[in-house]
């Protein structure tokens, strides 16, 4: 075996190895990729086409259009209220104010009659007496009228006058309306007219006046400006979510497959994993930072050309990065990767409202508390949208030159400013690494896939740091309403050879004994999960903590393949977790190969010499089998130079070579087995786990991956799980049955055959003429059978007949079988087949025993309908029944049935038929009996007792 690399050089394989596969999962992901690199080209393109089309809709305005030859404004009339962009109706077209003097309303009669081209009826006209009544009237009617005029007659000879008109300007229809020239010359210029007549004398005193403006070129960039700084900062935080939710997708993939796991099972560092995402995913940031600056460049928008370049790319770049450390801070919370868009929608929407208040300078301003901007700073998006909008009024206005690399610490205006482009990149640099190392914090102190993490405190601890930890991980989450978990159950074990083996196992462990050939040692290892908790608003809902394992003692010899059978949730993957390290120990210990689950060191060095198969495949459907296996076995630790060979040897074992170079996610359910098992036998581990490797094979590939395990055996010990009883009885050199968390049973198949079987199996066959016709038939063999063994046939049909006859039996059988051998051809019997019952009978009968052990305690009762009509309800797994209500004088103790019990498609016990009735016999223990027997419909329906015919 090569010796595995250590240390520093094993940290900087993984980090190699994992960061090749970071890039070839990018790789294979081009459409993502892509999209994390060249959205940029999208955003911006579609600021600039946006900008395009505020241009052309507003190109009707002087504004933005050269005026070489501008026209004179000549008495202009006042033109009619209606014609205002925004006006509401009934409207006026002016107010006045004066009206006690009577000069003063003959004047503004002859303003209304002179208009010129359009008299302005009385309606449309509104007086008051002085000017603070107008200004009452304009806050109670706004929006009623574009002007008011006020009128002083101060003599004979003195008429002053003042104009009153909002100045603002509104846009209707990509227009702009101009009040100045609009409605504010038109009044003036008619009421200095009408004045100058009235103090004159003459009605038709006039004089030519025209208002023009200057020539001027177009005033460029406002529109340019105003859309860049609406739009830049909300779609370059959106450009930011598409690196923020792959990232995320990428880690809660890899935690939701539990391949990151799978990882840390074959010893990967964190260090490794952390840093091997960070350095991919800042060389795709900084590639993306770079191509969203190149193409703001292209578009030639202001903010990327007079603002320096690597001003603009540093705030990009280092955003990007603080987005990486916060994917990983949300991906220790996030348990499905399909959530993660989610997610990056809310981070959106928080990054969108905090730059609407970033725009109205909060927090940075001189009259914000400090502890307002230091809190607010810790996000990064807040700081991001605070050093865009430097950049943005950097360049807002026409001929400012932008921020330089050497005025990046320099207030925009001079002077004293709470925010400066240089603060910007601190902040963002210092919240960089808070958010790494509290992704990192988090990730040990959030319960992982299997509800493990560290204290809290961990880090405090000097053990953590020397590497020396005691036992290191806990259960349930950290704020949980955490309830005392029950002291594991000890039960004394029933079976013989069980008790036996445990026997052995304590003495080994009170003598302190480490036997040289076991590689594995069980001491009592229990495993109770703790139950999940939820803290509601007003109490603790929690599930009831659950002891799926409960002290097993068993030792595991090298070179010895141990099978380890049991039903569906009988605690056999529970088992092999506890022993790969996945979960912690409850109670007990393993001790492979001298070191201890419990310890850390222990558990370290054990990663090293185990393989695991795990029970579902833990695989990267992007990757081909032969980059599974380069990255597995450098994550291991195995020498560089020799891990392709390793590699296409392990590939040839399995019958992959030919698929070595295609995805795994193309794989048939058999192939990606297979490649779990070249997994679990990288680096020639000293013990392999097994978890139902064989499930969903061919039969043709099966035998293969038999041959593949049996070959392994040598120098090895292997602890394999299956439902297949064939799989156990070939491959397994000792065999032990689980069930409800407890070893059953142990040893060799022959052993458990001859134990648990419910004896011999015998199946006749017969000649084909002696079935023919309806006389034919085979109850003269029966009534032999009935005679004799006191047996019914399990099985018949036309062809054969099939007996279990009892172990009790067994001194009959040789006088017995004589007989029936010379009696053959009057029977019509072709062959006679004699032989133990399955290893599939030894399970049942197994499962069956564990299934009435808890049925009788937790009253879980199925209903067993007799011929006679009779419904006998009977606890599950009851083998032998007896009938309340069926006792008479000849018969004092009634009639009992045998139930023949098989498992569903689920794994869960159910009835597969009965015997005939029979009578009980005398001195047959009772192991249930029933409070009432009598169930509601008088005799009709009864609950059974349960009798001990078996080991009597
Ligand atoms: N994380 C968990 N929290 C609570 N209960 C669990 C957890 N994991 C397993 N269990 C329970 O522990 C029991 C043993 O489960 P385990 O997976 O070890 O059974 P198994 O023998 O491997 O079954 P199978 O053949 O179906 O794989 C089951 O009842 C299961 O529901």
């Amino acid at each position: 075996m090569a010796t595995l690399r250590e240390g520093l050089p094993l940290l900087y394989q993984q980090f190699t190895a994992l960061f090749k596969k970071n890039l070839l999962l990018s790789w294979r992901n081009k459409r993502a990729t892509c999209l994390h690199l060249f959205s940029s080209f999208f955003f911006i393109f579609l600021i600039f086409s946006i900008q395009e089309s505020s241009k052309a809709s507003e190109e009707a305005s002087t504004v933005h259009r050269n005026v070489t030859d501008p026209k004179a404004l000549v008495s202009p009339p006042i033109p009619p209220c209606e014609d205002k962009f925004v006006v509401k109706l009934p409207c006026f077209d002016f107010v006045w104010s004066g009206n006690q003097s009577r000069r003063v309303s003959d004047i503004v009669s002859a303003i209304m009659a002179n208009n010129p081209g359009r008299p302005i009826p009385t309606n449309k006209v509104q007086s008051f007496k002085g000017p603070e009544e107008v200004d009452a009237w304009f806050m109670s009617n706004p929006l009623k009228v574009p002007g008011a005029l006020h009128f002083l007659e101060r003599n004979a000879t003195v008429i002053s006058y003042g104009v009153q008109t909002n100045s603002s300007s509104e846009a209707k229809r990509g227009r702009t309306e101009d009040p100045t020239f609009k409605f504010l010359v038109p009044l003036q210029i008619a009421a200095e007219r009408e004045i100058a007549r009235s103090l004159i004398g003459d009605p038709k005193f006039s004089w030519g006046f025209g208002f023009k403006e200057f020539p001027r070129p177009a005033i460029a960039g406002v529109v340019t400006s105003s859309v860049f700084s609406l739009m830049g900062p909300v779609f370059f935080l959106a450009f930011s979510m598409f690196g923020f939710v792959l990232q995320l997708g990428s880690l809660v993939t890899e935690k939701e497959l539990k391949l990151r796991q799978a990882m840390t099972m074959m010893g990967v560092f964190d260090t490794a994993y952390w840093l091997s995402w960070l350095t991919w995913e800042g060389i795709l940031t900084f590639v993306s930072s770079l191509f969203l600056v190149l193409f703001g460049m292209m578009f030639q928008f202001d903010f990327f050309l007079k603002n320096s370049f690597f001003v603009v790319f540093l705030l990009f770049l280092l955003f990007q990065f603080n987005m990486i450390s916060l994917a990983f801070v949300l991906s220790v919370f996030v348990c499905k990767s399909s959530s993660a868009t989610t997610v990056g929608f809310l981070v959106f929407l928080i990054g969108f409202i905090a730059q609407i208040a970033v725009v109205m300078d909060f927090p940075y301003s001189s009259d914000q508390p400090i502890y307002r901007q230091v809190i607010w700073s810790f996000f990064p998006t807040n700081t991001f949208s605070a050093g865009l909008k430097l950049l943005i009024d950097a360049t807002s206005t026409p001929g400012i030159s932008g921020i330089s690399w050497s005025q990046r610490a320099v207030c925009a205006m001079g002077g004293d400013c709470v925010m400066t482009v240089n603060k910007v990149y601190v902040w963002l640099v210092g919240t960089f690494f808070f958010w790494f190392v509290l992704a990192i914090y988090l990730d040990n102190i959030i319960p992982n896939a299997s509800g493990v993490r560290k204290p809290i405190f961990y880090f405090l601890k000097p053990s953590y740091w020397t590497g020396n930890e005691g036992n290191k991980v806990k259960e349930g989450s950290i704020c949980s309403c955490i309830g005392s978990i029950p002291p594991v159950e000890h039960v004394t074990a029933e079976d013989q050879d069980v008790l036996e083996e445990e026997t052995i196992v304590k003495q080994q462990a009170v003598d302190g004994l480490v036997d040289p050939n076991n590689a594995v040692q069980i001491h009592g290892l229990a495993k109770t999960y703790p139950g999940t908790s939820k803290l509601g608003c007003c109490k603790c809902k929690k599930t009831a903590p659950f002891q799926a394992v409960k002290g097993l003692w068993l030792n595991i010899a090298k070179d010895q393949l141990f099978c380890l059978l049991g039903p569906n949730g009988a605690g056999k993957t529970t088992t092999i977790s506890c022993m790969t390290g996945i979960n912690p120990v409850t109670g007990g210990d393993a001790i492979i190969y001298g070191n201890s689950v419990r310890s850390s060191v222990g558990m370290s060095n054990i990663r090293k010499m185990i393989g695991v198969c795990p029970q579902f495949d833990i695989l990267w459907d992007a990757l081909s089998s032969e980059e599974h296996l380069h990255l597995f076995a450098s994550i291991k630790g195995l020498p560089p130079a020799s891990i392709k060979s390793i590699a296409e040897k392990l590939l040839a074992d399995v019958k992959l070579t030919g698929a070595a170079k295609i995805r795994a996610g193309s794989y048939s359910g058999g192939m990606k087995r297979r490649l779990s098992v070249a997994i679990a036998l990288i680096g020639d581990p000293k013990l392999v786990f097994l978890d139902e490797p064989t499930t969903g094979m061919d039969p043709i590939t099966r035998r293969h991956v038999w041959d593949i395990i049996q070959e392994s055996k040598k120098g090895r010990a292997i602890i394999l799980t299956t439902h297949s009883m064939e799989e156990a009885d070939i491959l397994g050199d000792r065999i032990g049955i689980m069930a409800k968390g407890r070893l059953r049973c142990i040893g060799t198949s022959i052993r458990l055959k001859s134990r648990f079987g419910t004896g011999f199996v015998t199946t006749v066959s017969f000649l084909e003429n002696k079935n023919d016709g309806p006389g034919t038939s085979h109850e003269p063999l029966k009534r032999f059978f009935k005679y004799h063994l006191k047996v019914e046939p399990t099985e018949e049909n036309k062809a054969f007949m099939t007996f279990v006859i009892p172990h009790d039996k067994e001194k009959l059988l040789t006088s017995f079988f004589g007989e029936l051998q010379d009696r053959e051809s009057e029977f019509g019997i072709s062959d006679i087949q004699l032989g133990l019952a399955t290893l599939e009978e030894v399970f049942l009968n197994i499962a069956r025993r564990a299934e009435l052990e808890s049925a009788t305690v937790e009253g879980t009762m199925v209903t067993l309908e007799l011929e006679s009509g009779i419904s006998v309800e009977i606890p599950v797994g009851a083998r032998f029944v007896g009938i309340p209500g069926t006792e008479k004088a000849e018969n004092p103790r009634g009639i009992m049935v045998e139930v023949y019990w098989q498992q569903d498609g689920s794994g869960s016990m159910c009835i597969s038929g009965h015997s005939s009735e029979m009578d009980v016999p005398q001195n047959v223990p009772v192991i249930y009996e029933p409070s009432s027997q009598v169930l509601g419909h008088g005799q009709r329906r009864v609950r059974g007792t349960v009798i001990d015919y078996e080991s009597s």
